[in-house]
């Protein structure tokens, strides 16, 4: 009975050690060659953010194309119930940059999913994944959302993004997304909030923390959408503002890779460093 009870806390414990403040310092230092390596890789930019456009124009452009061949070739109801489409979604990623990602089942133990290299491989300085959510201004309410909540990314501006597909934090995507349409364009992606996300990289929110055994092999990049930005292809944007009003560019993050990464490999951030 205690060794159950024991085996359960231990359980619990080291999925909540990564959101526990004192446990973070700790290891921090203990994990200060991962943290210093990142660090001096990312202190600038891995990529410009004239290259993050280019990379988002050429897969989105891509992935537009399929689905609008797809509603020319299929009537309207096949194409809805269509199982294959998923796989060709991949498909075009990978045509477009020469890899695929997916969620996983993590290589760690008590980790959950996870996000791998499942097709390909991903050169050094690639856009591996998007973080995908809801957009918080630094002084905008999140309190109700972010309780038991590990999916809130922390910009160095303080703006929040809530990358949840559960509860709450999907239903307030869901209505703010919806409340955005400009006519015909929706100017962002929702399916992101299920298995099947139209835009594959937009993955980014299950990637799990580096360790002394697992390495960083992506950092968090953060990009702001310029104004210019075609409006057919928001509709794969997989982000959202909270409050509609505010003046400011809409806020993307996109995970870089810090290597080459092989198919099969799980891609690893480090929770706390990000580059502007
Ligand atoms: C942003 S989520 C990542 C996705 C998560 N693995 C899942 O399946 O929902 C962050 C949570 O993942 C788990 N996690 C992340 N990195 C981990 C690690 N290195 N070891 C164990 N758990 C980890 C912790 O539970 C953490 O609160």
């Amino acid at each position: 009975m205690i060794k159950a009870l024991f085996k359960a806390f231990a359980l619990r414990w080291k999925s909540y050690r990564h959101r526990f403040v004192p446990w973070i310092a700790l290891n921090l230092q203990k994990n200060e060659r991962t943290l210093r390596q990142v660090k001096d890789r990312s202190q600038d930019k891995l990529l410009q953010d004239e290259e993050v456009l280019g990379s988002l124009l050429c897969l989105f452009t891509q992935l537009l194309k399929h689905d609008l061949k797809n509603q020319r070739e299929l009537p309207q109801s096949t194409h809805n119930l269509d199982a294959n489409v998923p796989d060709e979604r991949s498909a075009v990623m990978l045509n477009t940059l020469g890899f695929g990602v997916a969620r996983r089942r993590s290589s760690l133990q008590f980790a959950g999913n996870g996000v791998f290299v499942t097709q390909g491989r991903a050169p050094k300085g690639t856009i591996v994944a998007m973080y995908p959510g809801t957009i918080y201004q630094a002084d905008e309410p999140i309190f109700f959302q972010s309780i038991r909540n590990p999916f809130v990314f922390r910009c160095i501006d303080g703006v929040l993004i809530d990358g949840n597909d559960r509860a709450i934090s999907k239903t307030v995507y869901r209505s703010c997304s919806g409340r955005d349409r400009l006519g015909p364009f929706l100017l962002s992606d929702c399916s992101w909030l299920t298995s099947d996300p139209v835009n594959p990289l937009a993955v980014g929110q299950y990637v799990n923390n580096c360790s002394n055994e697992k390495a960083a092999n992506v950092c968090y990049q953060e990009y702001d959408v310029p104004d210019g930005f075609p409006l057919e292809l928001r509709q794969f944007l997989p982000n959202v503002k909270y409050r509609a009003d505010t003046q400011r560019p809409l806020r993307c993050v996109v995970l870089v890779s810090l290597r080459d990464i092989n198919c099969g490999e799980e891609l690893f951030s480090n929770y706390y460093t990000i580059v502007h």
